[in-house]
């Protein structure tokens, strides 16, 4: 109960919306900071491009607030990376970020090899299947980390519709693994982040030197992983939440978000026996029997893996 009323207490000194953080206005806090948008993209084709471009106008070359655009394009087949080249975004592949480590999949793997190939001293995470993005997302998220250096981790909240395949949007209604596994997960193991009201969203910002010493999960655990990893490390006063409006993107089916379910409960559950709060007899099984419409089953592997600490990393290369 300790732990909710500080959630609550939280919310208020550490709330705020895009419209407070105009882009302008953030300029001259930079004194000399700079600032790396990393998106993550497989197969983003139709979205990555327009996004790209609208960091470029409008926080390059309209208002000079963003140092650096890298696009990671994580195994896409199709033409993710000429379009966000086309734009104005420097195009890293994935497997080639660290090229002498083993490859792992899946957009944590895609976070972790960003943050190793940008050059900012504030990363900004953006997802490429925005349909809603504007450049008050970038300024908004990077706001509270300029203007306040105990603040090293800020995360969005917005509306999520769902937008049926009619094109119907259901206010309230996207965000289906957020409201059905993620905030009843945190409320229940971790109530200090019980304000995040889109713990999965995929658009934060943070401090590179923080970012450097958690580890990322790979696949789709790796917004849950940071967001416990963080409050450890910098704690829930170091951590700001910024309203952006609303947020569409492209829907996952059903069973793919099942997957990314089972992602999210593997993270929950190796983050509690790390903290030493649960004792298994045996580990989780991470396979899934998922089935067809016509019947068919199949087992998939919810498994994840982990990247350590980039700064481990680097401290382990300098070393040997
Ligand atoms: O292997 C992958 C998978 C995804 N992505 C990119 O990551 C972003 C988000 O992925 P998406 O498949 O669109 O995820 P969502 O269904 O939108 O899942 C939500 O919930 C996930 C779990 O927390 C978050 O990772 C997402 O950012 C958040 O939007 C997109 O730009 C993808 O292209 C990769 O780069 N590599
Ligand atoms: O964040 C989530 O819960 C998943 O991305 C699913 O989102 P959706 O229900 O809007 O597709």
């Amino acid at each position: 109960m300790r732990a909710l009323a500080k959630a609550q207490e939280w919310y208020g000194p550490h709330s705020s919306t895009a419209a407070e953080w105009p882009a302008d206005a953030l300029v001259p806090a930079k004194e000399g900071t700079t600032i790396s948008v990393v998106l993550p993209a497989r197969d983003e084709e139709s979205t990555v491009g327009d996004i790209v471009a609208a960091i470029r106008r409008d926080l390059v070359e309209r208002t000079p607030l963003v140092d650096e655009i890298l696009v990671v394009d994580s195994n896409s087949t199709d033409a993710t990376a000429e379009r966000a080249r086309e734009a104005g975004a420097r195009v890293v592949a994935q497997a080639e970020v660290l090229p002498h480590l083993p490859p792992l999949t899946g957009k944590g793997e895609a976070l972790w090899k960003g943050l190793a190939a940008a050059t900012g001293d504030i990363i900004v995470y953006i997802d490429a299947d925005l349909r809603s993005f504007g450049a008050h997302y970038v300024s908004g998220l990077v706001g509270p980390l300029l203007v306040n250096r105990d603040t090293h981790f800020v995360k969005a909240t917005y509306e999520r519709p769902y937008i049926g395949s009619d094109g119907v949007a259901q206010q309230g209604g996207g965000g289906r693994v957020t409201e059905l596994v993620a905030r009843p997960l945190l409320n229940m193991f971790w109530p200090e982040l019980a304000g995040f009201a889109q713990p999965l969203g995929g658009e934060y910002a943070a401090r590179r030197e923080v970012l450097e010493q958690v580890p990322f999960v790979t696949e789709y655990g790796v917004e849950f992983g940071l967001l416990v990893d963080l409050l450890q490390l910098v704690g829930l006063d170091a951590m700001a939440q910024v309203d952006l409006g609303h947020r569409t993107h492209t829907h996952q089916s059903i069973p793919a978000l099942g997957r990314m379910a089972g992602q999210i409960m593997l993270t929950a559950w190796s983050r509690l026996e790390r903290q030493g709060r649960v004792l298994a007899s045996e580990p989780p099984a991470h396979t899934l029997l998922q089935f067809g419409l016509e019947g068919d089953a199949g087992l998939v592997d919810v498994g994840v893996a982990e990247r350590p600490p980039l700064a481990s990393l680097v401290l382990e290369e300098d070393l040997a």
